[in-house]
């Protein structure tokens, strides 16, 4: 049977950056100390998700569960403010206090958790993980109308959270597992974008 072109591309990835074994246990040990956290790391990265372009985040104080500052809100989307276009509750909010008691922005971050965790449950199970992804993918593009490139930030900005958290753990061998997961999320949802024949992919920049 003919090959859709998000499968060539998942191959694409298989081949050039499987993640080992060890690296599978690294990012396994560090995610079960962030998902111990789940809605705090989760709200961290979403709110952090549009600091950095600006440089509005040079020196990030943000401490998980205890430094909720409006700050990290107000940046998060006075870097990309066509982020929270997305989020019919909040996107006319502009008061960050206010943003960071929405109930759409942490069950968005517990979702993001949740499917984070599944995937890293099942780094073993290239199926399962394929499956998840090609969800997420294609609920954002075809429901959600969430323009692709917003994925690579958002995983981005992941690793830069669970970097500063857990600085111990973050090793440079860890560091590169993360990439590969970084890219392996990109890539799957990505695939699922093109297969549901996302127009816009891949020319919008952040
Ligand atoms: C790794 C990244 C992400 C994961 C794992 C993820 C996961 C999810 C899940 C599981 C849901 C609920 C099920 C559904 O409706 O599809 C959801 C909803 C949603 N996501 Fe994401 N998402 C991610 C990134 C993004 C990004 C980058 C945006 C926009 C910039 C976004 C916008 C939305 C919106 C608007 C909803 C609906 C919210 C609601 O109904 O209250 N997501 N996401």
């Amino acid at each position: 049977m003919e090959k859709v072109q998000g499968e060539m591309e998942i191959e694409r990835w298989e081949r050039s950056e499987e993640i080992s074994d060890a690296e599978k246990k690294v990012i396994q040990e560090i995610w079960s100390r962030v998902y111990a956290n789940c809605e705090d790391v989760g709200v961290s990265i979403l709110i952090r998700f549009s600091c950095a372009a600006k440089g509005l985040w040079a020196e990030p104080t943000h401490v998980v569960g205890k430094n909720n500052s409006n700050e990290d809100l107000e940046v998060f989307f006075v870097n990309f403010p066509s982020a929270k276009q997305y989020f019919s509750q909040f996107k006319h909010m502009e008061d960050p206090l206010e943003m960071e008691r929405s109930l759409q922005l942490r069950k968005h971050a517990r979702r993001v958790m949740g499917a984070i965790n599944t995937v890293v449950e099942n780094l073993n199970d290239s199926e399962k993980v394929s499956s998840v992804l090609a969800l997420v993918g294609k609920a954002h593009a075809l429901k959600h109308k969430v323009e692709p490139i917003y994925f690579k930030k958002l995983t981005g900005v992941m690793l830069e959270v669970i970097a500063e958290e857990y600085p111990n753990d973050f090793t440079p061998e860890a560091h590169g597992a993360w990439t590969k997961m970084k890219t392996l999320i990109y890539t799957h949802v990505t695939a699922a974008y093109k297969e549901v024949g996302w127009a816009q992919y891949p020319t919008a920049t952040l």
